[in-house]
């Protein structure tokens, strides 16, 4: 790992435009040495923040952007609860990607041919690579320490196989889901958690300060060469005793 950021804001108003500033040089930076920018999103409260932030800057051009989700609920992609539809609303026709550059699942399908058929996709995008490299993935992590659709407990936990694997037991709703599995994550380039809230200053605790023993799966989130970065609130940073940078207004990371 290139070593872990704890970045801590005031608010999700400082953080978001240090997010949005984030998401576009990594672009820069992948498409000047690789000729494209793969980026991996995740659904939540991510969503509507990623969404206002990128579009409040002058816009990039996305031309050469590839777009996979990091995690996918099997829900109709109009049903409230399904990631791509979300960005679909707030953010995908405001900015020029083109539609061939956004994998997305296919809902119809039961969710272990839904997992297979989406990780082929990533396979044709990614071909001769073992586990896709993504330049970027953004996750976020709920209050029980959840990230992706890899939930506390579960077997999920444990594949070292295969690159999306199917749920069909999620905790939270809704229960069927694919999923990237951890030897994706941990291959990309960076990874970026999102995390603000009250609700989540326990396991944030946990998570940051509770060594390679803890049982949350967003602490087994450790890139093998990558970036690692955490940006969270204050709310979120609250019971945190690590040292944390508190950048200054206008920040780039
Ligand atoms: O169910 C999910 O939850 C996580 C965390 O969401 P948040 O609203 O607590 O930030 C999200 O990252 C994941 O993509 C989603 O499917």
């Amino acid at each position: 790992m290139a070593g872990r950021r704890v970045v801590v804001f005031p608010s999700s108003a400082e953080l978001g435009p240090v997010l949005a500033h984030l998401v576009i040089s990594r672009a820069e930076k992948a498409i000047a040495s690789h000729g494209r920018f793969t980026l991996g999103l995740s659904g939540g409260s991510l969503v509507s923040m990623l969404s206002k932030e990128l579009l409040a800057l002058p816009q990039p051009d996305c031309s050469k952007w590839v777009i996979g989700f990091c995690d996918e609920r099997l829900v109709s992609f109009d049903d409230p609860e399904s990631t791509f539809g979300l960005y679909k609303s707030q953010l995908f026709p405001k900015i020029n990607i083109p539609e061939s550059g956004i994998l997305t699942i296919d809902s119809s399908l039961p969710v272990a041919e839904c997992a297979e058929d989406y990780a082929c996709k990533l396979k044709q995008v990614f071909p001769g690579e073992e586990f896709p490299v993504f330049d970027l993935l953004l996750l976020g992590m709920g209050p029980d320490g959840h990230t992706c659709s890899l939930f506390p407990g579960h077997p999920l936990l444990e594949e070292t196989k295969k690159i999306v694997a199917p749920i069909s037991d999620s905790p939270k709703p809704p229960p069927q889901r694919v999923t990237m599995t951890f030897p994706v994550v941990n291959a990309a380039r960076c990874v970026t958690f999102v995390s603000t809230g009250g609700s989540k200053a326990t396991v944030l605790k946990e998570v940051l300060e509770g060594g390679k023993a803890s049982p949350y799966p967003a602490a087994r989130v450790v890139p093998t060469s990558g970036e690692l970065f955490w940006l969270i609130d204050d709310p979120a940073a609250a019971a945190l005793t690590i040292q944390v940078e508190r950048p200054g207004a206008g920040a780039k990371l």
